[in-house]
C-alpha cells in the first residue's frame, strides 16, 4: 500500500471572501438605477426563492429589473464584465449568466438584513456570485453596513456611491440597521451550474 489517495484538486491562490471595485459606476449610472427604482412597482423583502416574510431576517423595500431590459443593458453588461473579470482572477467559477431579476433594495430607517448567504435551496442553488452596487452616497445615511463574516472577523465593505462589491454566493454577509438616512443598494446574482 502507498497510503495515499490522490485527487490532486486544482488550487486557488487568489480566493477572497469579498473583493470590491470603488466607483466602478459613475454618479449618472447609479442616476439611472435609481430613476428605475422610482419607476417601478415595490414590495416588502422576501427571502430567497421560499417567498418566505421572515421579519427577523430582512426588512427593506425592493424591486426588479430584468436582466434583458434593453434600456438597462449599457448598465447590466458593465456589471456583467466586472463578474466575468473578478471570476477569472479570483474564483474560477463555471459561470452561465445573469438568470435572475436584478434586485434594487430600499433601507429606510431600522430597515436590515441580518446574517445569511445567497446560496441555498432550489433556484438559490445556483447562485455562485453576489455583486452588490451601491447606489447611495455615505453621508446620507448611518448604519446599513454591508458586512461580510470572515472566520470571527466582520469585515466592512466600502459604502461610496458606484462601488461594486463582490462574493461567492454563499459567504455570509449581512446590512446592518440603518441609523438614519436611506441606503439604496442594486443585486445581481450570477448563475453557473451546480457546485460539483
Ligand atoms: O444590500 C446589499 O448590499 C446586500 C443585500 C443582500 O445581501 C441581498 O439582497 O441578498
Ligand atoms: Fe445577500
Amino acid at each position: 500500500m502507498s497510503g495515499k489517495l490522490p485527487f490532486n484538486p486544482p488550487q486557488l491562490s487568489q480566493f477572497m471572501d469579498a473583493c470590491w471595485v470603488e466607483s466602478y459606476f459613475t454618479k449618472d449610472e447609479v442616476e439611472l438605477i435609481l430613476k428605475a427604482y422610482e419607476s417601478k412597482v415595490k414590495s416588502a423583502a422576501q427571502v430567497a426563492d421560499e417567498g418566505l416574510d421572515m421579519p427577523d431576517l430582512r426588512k427593506s423595500t425592493v424591486t426588479f429589473l430584468e436582466p434583458d431590459d434593453a434600456e438597462y443593458a449599457p448598465f447590466i453588461h458593465k456589471l456583467a464584465q466586472l463578474a466575468i473579470q473578478v471570476n477569472q482572477q479570483r474564483y474560477a467559477f463555471d459561470l452561465s449568466g445573469i438568470y435572475e431579476p436584478l434586485q434594487i433594495a430600499q433601507y429606510d430607517s431600522d430597515d436590515f438584513f441580518d446574517w445569511h448567504t445567497d446560496f441555498s435551496n432550489g433556484q438559490a442553488s445556483t447562485r455562485k456570485l453576489s455583486l452588490s452596487v451601491q447606489l447611495s452616497e455615505p453621508s446620507s445615511y448611518e448604519g446599513g453596513d454591508l458586512q461580510f463574516k470572515v472566520n470571527t472577523n466582520e469585515i466592512n465593505a466600502p459604502k461610496s456611491l458606484g462601488t461594486v462589491v463582490i462574493f461567492p454566493s454563499f459567504i455570509q454577509h449581512r446590512v446592518t440597521p440603518i441609523t438614519s438616512g436611506i441606503r439604496k443598494s442594486l443585486v445581481a446574482w450570477i448563475t453557473g451550474p451546480h457546485f460539483k
